[in-house]
């Protein structure tokens, strides 16, 4: 495994990161992390929390700072869905690994998600689901070393995929 023996997970809300993220850290035998709890701690606040206090874009601002100072060599590292949003901390991330999107589809997302309204996404008030989604699409494959695509795909055929396609670089 290249750069600094971590793995950073990316992709949409209901995709699958964090709960894949320890699968895989346990699987490859590294530390986890999800940077939504980093981002708790350092504010003492749940992540609703921040949101209420303030908006979507202070969380993404926090978010951003919490992952451009994250040093995580040897980790699987699930970010949250908005990590994308800031380049600094992307770039920062991607220090200690490759990327992967955990890609699924809009019509995939919405059967595993029922909440969006209230999960505490950081997206515009009034902004869709598709429309968030749209937006997204590009900034993940931006960043994205590899594309796993997850519709119809049980967590360990997933588990699987990912880790033959990080054995394969
Ligand atoms: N491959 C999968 N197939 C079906 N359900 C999944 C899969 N991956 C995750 N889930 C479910 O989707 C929900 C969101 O997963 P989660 O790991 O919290 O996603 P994320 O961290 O990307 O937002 C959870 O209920 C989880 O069990
Ligand atoms: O996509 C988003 O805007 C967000 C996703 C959440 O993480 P998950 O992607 O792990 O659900 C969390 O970081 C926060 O609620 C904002
Ligand atoms: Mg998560």
């Amino acid at each position: 495994m290249s750069k600094q023996g971590s793995v950073v997970l990316i992709g949409m809300p209901g995709a699958g990161k964090s709960t894949l993220g320890v699968l895989l850290a346990k699987e490859l035998a590294k530390d986890f992390v999800d940077t939504d709890v980093l981002i708790q701690l350092r504010e003492d606040k749940t992540l609703q929390e921040i949101m209420n206090e303030s908006d979507y874009l202070n969380l993404r601002r926090i978010e951003g700072e919490v992952i451009a100072e994250a040093v995580l060599p040897n980790h699987v590292i699930a970010t949250g869905g908005s990590a994308v949003y800031s380049e600094e901390g992307m770039h920062n991330l991607l220090k200690f690994g490759p990327a992967v999107f955990l890609n699924c589809t809009a019509d995939e997302l919405r059967r595993r998600i029922h909440n969006y309204e209230s999960r505490g996404i950081a997206k515009a008030p009034g902004q869709s689901f598709d429309e968030l989604f749209e937006e997204r699409q590009a900034l993940y494959r931006r960043y994205a070393d590899i594309v796993v695509d997850c519709d119809g795909s049980d967590l360990e055929r997933v588990l699987a995929e990912v880790v033959s396609r990080l054995a394969d670089r």
